[in-house]
């Protein structure tokens, strides 16, 4: 683990996943919540606040937080990189001088963050090694919760000055632009290779090593001009509206599965699995009944119990009580539909378990993994071809109480240090009725939102 406001985050060079670093003490962080005048009630009025080009975004419904800026910044790396994350933000927290005058979930000190779906995998980036988990405290953050919007400022260091709306307005704004022409290419496993892959995986279902294993595969954008993630994430979370629109340290989308969101001891997962693809200009009639055809399905509705009962499972030691839906509801995206459960659960309060040790204790669910989960992990390992990186791993942020939302990073890229260059990703449950090339139509549709964001 490293904490480092100032120089870039450096990779423990030949420590192996999990050694311990000693952590530097962090800096002292000086964080101020005022309230702001109401924003404009578009969709995309907090991000169209975003000043730069590494923007930190969770929207979703023009609800939510973006920020800019890096206080503090905090690495991690291996099996203990939620652990580790976890542990640093409380150490910064202890040192932290605060006043809110807000105090609604994402006011305060904030920390986005994202991390690495393997923990021991290389978790080598598309260009280089990089972090297997990553908490980012920016400088400033904007947020919105239905009327009410305010603006923290946070100074390594600093006073407790509170810029307000005046310092909003005074904040430099590039303006944002399109990536240009943009070209698609084969990621690691091509296309049509694809299915063989995922035939693998059914064989290895069928001879009974295991239940579940999902599949992905990734695709690499070669864009004109430098990708300009407020491009995309403007055009994510104003047509996925009921998805979490995400962009941490450069891993971007829009995600419909959220792992968890923590508030005040009321714990929600937003749990997905099984898909029937949408067909552009589909009548409403139509879709209705795909939607019907989806919700009968025994392969999706298994594909669907496996990740319920998962979450259910890794929930349960953290819980007193918890709500776990008899039947799934049909979730309708403009670019497929899932089956989908809403699980809630009352924290157990002698656990005072924070949202990031839930999302290590439920990462990865059966919806992103598989069913047993070392086996569907091993299996990935062996036959998927692909680093995922932070792809499938969770992506959100964490308040000062460990309250937070941990989204599924899913219908997301990964943007590499060279700007022109990003991968999507798309993964599908494989069980043992999955046909290969049906999961490569699925997993085309699922990149819909990455493309439809690329203007692809
Ligand atoms: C793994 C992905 O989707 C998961 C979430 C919803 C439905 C899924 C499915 O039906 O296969 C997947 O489990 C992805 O979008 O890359």
């Amino acid at each position: 683990m490293s904490a480092t406001p100032h120089p870039a985050p450096v990779p423990p060079s030949g420590a192996s996943a999990g050694t311990p670093v000693p952590a530097p003490e962090p800096p002292r962080l000086v964080v101020r919540t005022t309230r702001l005048d109401p924003l404009p009630g578009e969709l995309t009025a907090l991000v169209d606040l975003l000043p730069d080009e590494r923007p930190l975004t969770w929207v979703r419904r023009g609800d939510g937080i973006v920020g800019w800026g890096e206080a503090l910044r905090l690495d991690t790396y291996g099996p203990g990189r939620f652990a580790d994350a976890d542990a640093a933000w409380r150490a910064a927290l202890a040192r932290a001088v605060v006043r809110d005058e807000v105090r609604l979930p994402g006011s305060g000190p904030v920390a986005f963050g994202t991390f690495a779906f393997d923990d021991g995998g290389t978790g080598e980036a598309f260009d280089g090694s990089s972090p297997q988990g990553s908490l980012v405290v920016p400088r400033v953050v904007v947020g919105r919760r239905g009327d009410v919007t305010w603006m923290t400022t946070i100074a390594v260091d600093g006073t407790l000055e509170a810029p307000g709306d005046a310092g909003l307005a005074a904040t430099a704004r590039t303006p944002v632009h399109d990536p240009g022409r943009v070209t698609l290419t084969d990621g690691a496993v091509g296309a049509r290779d694809w299915p063989a892959v995922v035939a693998e995986g059914v064989a290895r279902i069928q001879a009974g090593e295991l239940e579940k294993v999902v599949l992905a595969r990734d695709v690499v954008a070669t864009t004109e001009r430098p990708v300009d993630p407020r491009w995309l994430l403007r055009r994510l979370a104003a047509r996925y509206e009921s998805c979490w629109t995400f962009s941490v340290a450069g891993m971007i989308g829009a995600t419909p599965e959220l792992l968890l969101r923590s508030e005040k001891g009321l714990v929600t997962s937003r749990v997905l699995a099984g898909t029937i693809r949408r067909e552009p200009g589909m009548s409403d009639d139509d879709a209705l009944l795909h939607a019907a055809h989806l919700a009968r399905s025994s392969k999706d509705l298994e594909e669907h119990e496996f990740a319920v009962a998962s979450v259910a499972r890794s929930l349960a030691p953290f819980c007193s009580s918890m709500n776990v839906p008899d039947t799934p509801f049909v979730l309708h995206l403009p670019n497929v539909m899932h089956l989908a459960s809403d699980v809630t659960a009352v924290l157990d309060p002698a656990t005072r378990s924070s949202s990031l040790s839930l999302a290590a204790a439920l990462h990865p669910s059966a919806a992103v993994c598989g069913t047993p989960t070392v086996a569907a992990r091993d299996l990935i390992r062996e036959i998927e071809g692909m680093d995922r990186s932070r792809y499938a791993g969770p992506v959100g942020w964490v308040g000062a109480d460990g309250d937070g939302e941990w989204g599924i990073a899913l219908r997301s890229a990964e943007l590499a240090d060279d700007p022109h260059h990003l991968r999507l990703f798309a993964g599908c449950g494989i069980v043992a009725a999955s046909d290969p090339e049906a999961e490569l139509a699925e997993s085309e549709a699922k990149l819909v939102p990455m493309r439809w964001a690329l203007g692809v």
